[in-house]
């Protein structure tokens, strides 16, 4: 029946639930879980998920890792929720802001055995709403009943969790010219996946020969640093220096990556810049939040490439990440155009860490 929401809309229902501090029910085969974000969890919703049973806290590894809780589950803890404590308990597990000032005392305790697909679920839901991976859940029995009752969003898992890690395809929506300072033959795509996620752009620029290699980049969009000329980071440098090059050699591809604080999300870029004020450099600080290093999906990039006709490029680069992503998914890179500008006092810390840490070339 098409009038039903497909799986992709179902994903997307339950994400904006969860980013709202909705619950979501999440079902598989081994039972049933409500889920709500924890960041987002109000006292009168814990008490009616505490009224449905006994919550736990679903976290990542490496947010237990920071809390010295362990991870039966591989990729991710689920915590007993003590009786007696309230969300700013809740608030203090998940979020590493007071980890210093006050750090959380264990020990906890983690659930081992069972079926952790759940809670796997609704931290895959969490990271793609930009939320702190972690979310607090109750598993139920009657869990189509509590649905039709309370209207909550029911997501089967098993097909959801492949789902959400395959590439949502993206469709090309329009684009228009824009003629830029850096060139005034330059045009505007968006392009949207079809799985309610963030859009994408790409500005083109001239008419680039797609049976050549395009000089292209693959930026990801930073808020404080392409807009506000932040000198925390060198985005804003680079996103410019890439189009006057472009405009210089009258040809090139800029993708507009809309995975903010690779693929963190805004908010979450900025408790992690909060954590660096306290002194833990920026792939510690993703690591306290419950991130891996890059949360970015770089299939993206190269799916846009294909759709726009190219198959090869010189990319403008000093993440060597970012070229094995292409060859991986059949973009050749012929060459890579070293993008070195911007360095600052503010930043030459964090560049340092992106060479040490992350393999960037200087
Ligand atoms: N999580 C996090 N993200 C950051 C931080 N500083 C900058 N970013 C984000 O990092 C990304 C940088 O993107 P790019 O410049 O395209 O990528 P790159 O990996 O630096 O590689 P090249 O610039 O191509 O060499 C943007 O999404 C920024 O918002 C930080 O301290 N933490
Ligand atoms: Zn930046």
């Amino acid at each position: 029946m098409s009038l039903a929401p497909s799986l992709s809309e179902m994903i997307a229902r339950a994400r904006s639930d969860m980013r709202m501090g909705v619950p979501v029910v999440l079902r598989s085969g081994a039972g049933a879980a409500l889920a709500v974000a924890a960041e987002d969890v109000s006292p009168e919703r814990l008490s009616d998920l505490r009224n449905l049973g006994t919550p736990y806290l679903a976290i990542t590894a490496r947010r237990a890792e920071t809390l010295s809780a362990r991870a039966y589950d591989g990729d991710l803890a689920r915590l007993a929720l003590p009786s007696d404590v309230d969300v700013d308990w809740i608030e203090a597990v998940a979020n590493p802001a007071d980890d210093l000032t006050h750090p959380m005392k264990g020990p906890f305790q983690s659930a081992r055995g069972g079926d952790a697909i759940c809670a796997r679920a609704a931290i895959a839901l969490a990271k793609s709403a930009r939320l702190l991976p972690a979310a607090v859940m109750v598993d139920v029995t009657n869990a189509l009943e509590i649905a039709a009752t309370h209207g909550l969003t029911v997501l089967p898992v098993e097909p959801a969790l492949p789902h959400m890690a395959d590439l949502a395809p993206l469709q090309d929506v329009i684009h228009a010219r824009v003629p830029l300072v850096a060139s005034e033959k330059s045009r505007v795509h968006v392009f949207r996946p079809d799985d309610g996620g963030e859009e994408h752009f790409v500005v083109e620029i001239g008419r680039p020969d797609r049976a050549k290699p395009v000089l292209a980049r693959l930026h990801s969009a930073c808020f404080t640093g392409d807009l506000m000329g932040s000198l925390k980071c060198d985005c804003g440098p680079q996103l410019n220096a890439a189009l006057t090059q472009m405009g210089e050699e009258g040809a090139g591809i800029l993708l507009y990556l809309n995975q903010e604080g690779r693929g963190i999300g805004h908010a979450n870029k900025m408790r992690a810049y909060s954590l660096q004020d306290q002194g833990f450099d920026t792939v510690e600080a993703n690591h306290r939040l419950g991130f891996e290093d890059d949360e970015r999906d770089f299939r993206i990039g190269a799916a846009i490439l294909k759709e726009m006709g190219f198959s090869a490029v010189r990319l403008l680069t000093n993440n060597p990440n970012k070229i094995a992503r292409m060859e991986d998914q059949g973009i050749k890179v012929t060459e890579r155009v070293p993008l070195k500008v911007g360095e600052n006092r503010y930043n030459e810390a964090y560049l340092a860490t992106k060479a040490r840490k992350s393999g960037h070339l200087l």
